[in-house]
């Protein structure tokens, strides 16, 4: 498939803070993607760097194979900054039209009042009397316009209702379907699991974990197993010995293993034939995974 995103030990620092350290992805087509993580994680700078504008201190970027800055790439890419700011005095018709005006293969008028949800009353508003949430439809129409292959959408839904986001992120995935590559950073967790195809969790400058939703939940979750045992519990150094087992404890009659992996231990309970019930398998939720990724190494951190 094509390569549409190459990144390789991107690193840029400001002074002595290392705003992105050395960070390596590819992003092939047709994908939806997540920058996540929270504030100050080099997620803009990120984002920034990939569409030229900033320069690495070290590293490499290539859009679809080549140069961010050359115009052929320029052409094939769209953005959305988080605040979007736009020309005033024109009637959002007229601005939209200026923008088609830059590109041979732009979007008809249709297709991008179709795609971003304005109303025929507002394309006919001047841009300093649009509201928030107009603006933003107006930026996703501006980015729209040269019908590009690559989308950046920086915190796009900030200050959107929820009418609106379902909308934004409905479009999105239409967009995704015909083959367009999207990335967008957020803080929230929910977001992206609900929208991702998959997520880059920023920490620091790096990237903490790179994954689907589900797979980033699977392996950054610890799971419990627990059951219930008449009398004591016969076989805990048989468990420990498994590379799985986390951790095991006995309480008043149950047992809970903290294991990186349920099935090893619901199957090893099966396949032994160990008397056991009432048996429950926990794990914690992508919001646990966040804050256990994005917290625990920064208290560390703290003590240097
Ligand atoms: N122009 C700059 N000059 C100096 N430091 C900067 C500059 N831009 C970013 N930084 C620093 O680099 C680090 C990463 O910032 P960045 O804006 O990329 O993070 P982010 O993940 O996008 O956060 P947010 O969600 O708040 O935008 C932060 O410590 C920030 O203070």
């Amino acid at each position: 498939m094509e390569s549409i995103v190459e990144v390789s030990k991107l690193t840029k620092n400001f002074k002595d803070v290392k705003a992105v350290d050395n960070v390596s992805f590819s992003i092939k087509r047709g994908g939806i993607v997540a920058f996540l993580g929270p504030n100050g994680a080099g997620k803009s700078t990120t984002i920034l760097m990939l569409l030229g504008l900033l320069n690495p201190t070290y590293g490499n970027v290539k859009l679809f194979n080549e140069d961010p800055k050359i115009r052929l790439v320029r052409e094939r890419i769209g953005v959305m900054m988080q605040h979007v700011s736009l020309m005033d005095a024109v009637k959002v018709r007229e601005l939209l039209a200026l923008f088609k005006s830059y590109y041979s293969n732009s979007l008809s008028m249709e297709q991008l009042i179709n795609i971003t949800g304005l109303s025929g009353s507002e394309v006919n508003k001047r841009t300093e009397k649009l509201s928030g949430g107009q603006r933003q439809r107006v930026g996703f129409a501006l980015a729209l316009v040269g019908n590009p292959d690559l989308l950046f959408f920086d915190e796009p839904t900030v200050g959107m209702d929820s009418t609106s986001r379902k909308m934004f992120w409905d479009k999105v995935r239409e967009l995704a379907k015909e083959g367009k590559t999207i990335i967008f950073s957020t803080h929230y967790l929910q977001e992206a699991d609900d929208v991702a195809t998959r997520i880059l969790l920023f920490k620091n400058g790096k990237i903490a974990a790179d994954g689907s939703p589900e797979s980033i939940k699977r392996n950054m979750l610890k799971q419990t197993v627990s059951f219930k045992v008449n009398g004591p519990f016969m076989y805990r150094e048989k468990f420990l010995k498994m590379t799985e087992v986390i951790e095991l404890f006995e309480k008043k009659g149950r047992v809970t293993i903290v294991t990186e992996n349920s099935d090893v231990i619901l199957s090893k309970l099966f396949t032994d034939n160990i008397s056991v019930s009432d048996i429950s398998v926990d794990r914690g939720s992508l919001e646990d995974a966040f804050v256990q990724l994005t917290t625990e190494e920064d208290a560390h951190e703290h003590v240097h």
